[in-house]
């Protein structure tokens, strides 16, 4: 494969995780990164600085030279940004990571022919630990399929999915990181109620979040997990007791929902 030209159209979080995860382990993939947004200038400094790639202000020069054009940007904004690139777009790859997108609302905007992607990754990307599910539309060639197998590898692990599982998975694995550090926010929360130093709280949390995380990561059944904690009739039991109780299936259920419900509505007035 060539090395790679990737144009980033938003600076944000997600931009910055992907960048940070592919320099970590695909630097030698990568010809040129070059990273622009909307107007935050300070924030394209503090990515150059950081991170030593290509900052601009306005994409329109970058694109004949790019090969993949990544939206990191809101779904909002990606008519009007869609709707200016079309009529610079020639065999460049347009993929973007926005939540509810799918590839039609790419398509109908491009040029007839223009090669999509949907990623849908999580902020782990940093750290090159992203699960990214992700969809291509027919006319992406074998080489563009390998250019962006070695962007989800080089943030994670990729997994190629129908675009409704990437809709379905939205949730799952782009938006469920936030709920983990939520509960890790309230366990180290309980960790200073019994007077553990925060710092300290934080450590334990992690590392608990970290280890369990890596049994289920090796293979094992979490159902089986779980037992293998809860003792019968034992502490632990005690507390699982409360957290069904307390209906955490129909809360766990009801936040997946509402979050891919949401990415849906962000983007239904995209439909026309
Ligand atoms: N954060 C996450 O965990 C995940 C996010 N996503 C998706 O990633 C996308 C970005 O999210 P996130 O990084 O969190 O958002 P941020 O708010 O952190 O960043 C948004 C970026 O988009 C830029 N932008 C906005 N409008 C335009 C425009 N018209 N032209 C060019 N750039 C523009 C902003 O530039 P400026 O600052 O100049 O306005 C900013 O750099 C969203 O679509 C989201 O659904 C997907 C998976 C996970
Ligand atoms: O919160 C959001 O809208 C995005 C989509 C997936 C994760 N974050």
């Amino acid at each position: 494969m060539k090395k790679v030209n990737v144009l980033f159209i938003g600076a944000g979080r997600m931009a910055e995780a992907i960048i940070s995860g592919l320099l970590k382990r695909q630097r030698e993939k990568i010809n040129q990164i070059v990273v622009t947004n909307r107007s935050n200038r300070e924030r394209l400094e503090e990515i150059e600085g950081r991170y030593g790639v290509t900052v601009a202000q306005s994409w329109q020069e970058h694109v004949p030279k790019a090969d993949v054009i990544l939206l990191a940007m809101p779904p909002d904004y990606h008519p009007e940004v869609l709707t200016s690139l079309a009529p610079h777009i020639q065999d460049q790859l347009v993929a973007t990571v926005a939540g509810g997108m799918g590839l039609h609302r790419l398509e109908k905007r491009l040029p007839s022919g223009t090669a999509v992607a949907w990623l849908m990754p999580n902020t782990a990307a940093h750290i090159g630990e992203s699960i990214s599910p992700y969809t291509l539309n027919a006319h992406v060639t074998a080489e563009q399929k390998v250019m962006v197998e070695m962007m989800v590898e080089g943030i994670g692990k990729g997994v190629a999915c129908s675009e409704q599982e990437v809709h379905d998975l939205t949730a799952i694995t782009g938006s469920a990181p936030a709920f983990i550090y939520r509960i890790a926010e309230l366990l180290e929360e309980s960790a200073r109620d019994v007077g553990m130093p925060a710092e300290q709280a934080h450590q334990l949390v992690a590392q608990m979040i970290y280890g369990a995380g890596k049994m289920l990561i090796e293979g094992e059944d979490p159902a089986y997990l779980r037992d293998q904690v809860a003792s019968p009739g034992g502490s632990t039991a005690a507390g699982l007791g409360v957290l069904e109780k307390r209906g955490l299936r129909d809360i766990m259920r009801e936040a997946v929902q509402a979050t891919n419900e949401r990415a849906r509505e962000l983007t239904a007035d995209q439909e026309t």
